[in-house]
């Protein structure tokens, strides 16, 4: 169970103008760690400052105020341990709380009271837009490191809408009981396609490729100045057969408190995702079946939140 620390993840330009080379970058990526840092997102870092000063301030309402806004149609705040990334630790929840904003047309997010926080809704329907923007260039290069058209994942339906949600997240640095079993997220895959991370400088994020066995070695993933950290997630895991990974992840509680703001892009819940011609053969036969993204996100959000 050791750390290792030595961990370096690829780094790739969202603005490189050699699409071609960038597309190689980020297959090599997806295939050996299923994680990268994105520079040159095109995110503005004043933007993101806002978003992380935003968020304090509501995690540090009275509990009572946040939980006039909790988690309905998976809009809202998670109170502390509420959620379980990890269904078969023991532990009674995640040490994290969280909330989260979906796109806007169906009208379903619910906001902070504006006389509390009168800049808070603004700043975030901002950062759901300018991080969604990045997201959709990135899948386009996706599309390309899977030798596919540019927009083959707007023409499967998957980005149409495309289904974003942002979930900002609060570690806090005291747990109150020294509980080994404890974490801040415990180890999961994220579900959709595609998720952007904005982090603190706390650290406490790790990955174990070795998500099929038991013996899972755990590496630091540490923070780079103005980079987002990007993982594939399942529905590209099944896309791709496997190819590319979507690797388990966790936060360790540090004994620091801890904010971030993950940017999950989960894809339409009517698209069908099934395996890619060219990611499976004979000798390489589909290991999932088909499935549509609505169906999976379903049953992932009902064992999590038990
Ligand atoms: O807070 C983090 O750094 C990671 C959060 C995460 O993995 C998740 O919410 O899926
Ligand atoms: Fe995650």
């Amino acid at each position: 169970m050791m750390a290792n620390s030595a961990l370096q993840l690829p780094i790739i330009d969202l603005s490189c103008s050699d699409r071609i080379s960038t597309a190689q970058s980020i297959r090599q990526a997806c295939m050996e760690y299923g994680f990268f840092y994105l520079i040159n997102h095109g995110v503005e870092e004043e933007l993101l400052k806002r978003v992380f000063e935003e968020s304090r301030k509501f995690f540090v309402l009275p509990s009572e105020e946040r939980m006039k806004v909790v988690r309905k149609d998976h809009r809202g705040y998670t109170p502390l341990y509420a959620e379980k990334l990890d269904p078969s630790s023991i532990s009674k929840g995640d040490s994290k709380e969280s909330f989260y904003i979906g796109p806007f047309e169906d009208m379903k997010n619910q906001w902070p009271p504006a006389e509390l926080l009168p800049l808070w809704r603004s700043t975030m329907e901002e950062y759901h837009k300018s991080v969604l923007n990045a997201g959709k260039r990135l899948i386009s290069l996706v599309a390309l490191a899977l030798n596919l058209d540019e927009d083959f994942f707007t023409k499967v339906g998957a980005l149409d809408p495309p289904n974003g949600f942002l979930r900002l997240l609060h570690y806090p640095a005291e747990l109150g009981v020294a509980d080994q079993q404890i974490y801040g997220a415990s180890a999961h895959s994220d579900y959709g396609m595609i998720t952007l991370l904005a982090a603190e400088d706390v650290g406490g994020l790790q990955i174990s490729r070795e998500k099929f066995e038991q013996n899972r070695v755990w590496e630091d993933v540490h923070h780079v100045n103005g980079a987002f950290i990007v993982n594939i997630a399942d529905m590209m895991e099944r896309w791709t057969n496997c190819l590319f990974r979507s690797t388990l992840h966790r936060v360790l509680p540090t004994g620091r408190e801890r904010y971030s703001a993950a940017f999950f892009l989960d894809g339409n819940p009517d698209c069908m995702v099934e395996c890619l011609k060219s990611c499976c053969s004979e000798s390489r036969p589909p290991r999932y079946p088909p499935i549509r993204i609505g169906d999976y996100l379903q049953q992932r959000f009902r064992v999590t939140y038990g």
